[in-house]
């Protein structure tokens, strides 16, 4: 059976990190595995940046934002020879099996080092919520619940002004933190890249909030990467008759204490990877699929096609 692993943190980091590597720490060592944590991601694992970690180090970490372990983007490291590097560190320490808590991107690289023999195992964390083969990412429900919390203060002041609030969030080409913070706050508008961005059809529904609902502010939530929120909202003042003011909450919606459900789901997952290790598996994700715990190999949730948001979408616009 594996008697080391390490585990690491990579691409942008989410709430609930510190609890998963908190869960595969204490599992694995109530399991008789030794583990190392491999700080700043990839990047760590070239440069051998690599320590012991204890039950006591991942003591006090369950409730805290960020990672303890540093998160990095390394492009480099699709190179077969910087990979070449970070399997020689990880065996001149005995570590045969790594934990990789990230997105998509470090899903890839978690592929890449199982097939050169070091078994990975993918948890994905992410606020972005963008890794097809889980109903949810690790850190999700804490950045809804900060886009939430900040739209419900836009909400006021809009109200007070007569004032539509064009709220960029994040999610890197994936709706999810819009659509499902549109239907919690009760936004009169949503944009992803699901429903595309038409200005002018975007432009009359708001003259229409105005001058035929009667409306006193409108929230158009928007996802990043569509359009220039500032530019847009001085069209809103031009051609509505609201007074457009643009908020991008950006990296805001990274931080802050997990939530207690991105807690549980960061528990539950490092115990599945760490088993999943000790059966001597890689190259698998794991996933949280209605409620149970699965895991999926990494090669096809890569690929898997996304599961429609049409009838999230739906339900929003009859909320409307
Ligand atoms: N094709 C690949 N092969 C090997 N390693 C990769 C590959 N793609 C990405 N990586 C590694 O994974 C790291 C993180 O990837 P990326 O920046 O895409 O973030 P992510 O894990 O998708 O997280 P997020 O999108 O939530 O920030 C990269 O910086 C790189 O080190
Ligand atoms: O932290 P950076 O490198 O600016 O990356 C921002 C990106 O990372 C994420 O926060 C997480 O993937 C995306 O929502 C966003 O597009
Ligand atoms: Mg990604």
């Amino acid at each position: 059976m594996v008697k080391r692993i390490g585990v690491l943190t990579s691409g942008g980091d989410a709430p609930g990190m510190n609890a998963a590597i908190r869960a595969v720490t204490r599992v694995a060592l109530n399991s008789g595995i030794e583990v190392f944590g491999i700080y700043d991601g990839y990047k760590g694992m070239v440069e051998g940046y690599i320590e012991p970690l204890t039950k006591a180090s991942v003591g006090e970490i369950v409730d805290r934002g960020g990672t303890i372990l540093g998160s990095a983007r390394l492009p480099e490291f699709k190179d077969v020879e910087v990979r070449a590097k970070a399997v020689t560190q990880l065996k001149k320490r005995g570590i045969e099996a790594v934990v990789v808590i990230g997105g998509d991107g470090s899903y890839r690289g978690a592929l890449a080092l199982t097939e050169m023999g070091i078994n990975c195992i993918g948890i994905p964390g992410t606020i972005d919520n963008d890794i097809v083969c889980t109903d949810f990412t690790i850190g999700f429900d804490t950045a809804l619940t900060t886009v939430v919390e900040a739209i419900d203060k836009l909400r006021d002041t809009s109200n007070s002004h007569h004032r539509c609030s064009i709220v960029e969030v994040m999610g890197n080409r994936c709706g999810d933190l819009a659509l499902w913070s549109g239907i919690a706050c009760g936004a009169e508008i949503v944009i992803t890249s699901d429903t595309g961005f038409e200005e002018s059809e975007v432009l009359e529904r708001l003259r229409d909030l105005d001058l035929i609902k009667k409306k006193r502010h409108a929230i158009v939530v928007i996802s990043e990467k569509i359009t220039d929120v500032h530019q847009f909202a001085k069209k809103v003042s031009l051609n509505t008759g609201f007074s457009g003011r643009a908020t991008i909450l950006g990296h805001v919606q990274r931080g802050g204490a997990p939530t207690p459900s991105d807690r549980i789901l960061a528990s539950r997952m490092g115990e599945k990877a760490v088993d999943l290790l000790m059966q001597g598996i890689g190259g698998q994700c794991i996933s949280i699929r209605e409620n149970q715990i699965v895991s999926v190999p990494i090669e096809e949730a890569l690929v898997m096609p996304r599961t429609s948001r049409k009838p999230l979408q739906n339900l929003f616009e009859r909320l409307v």
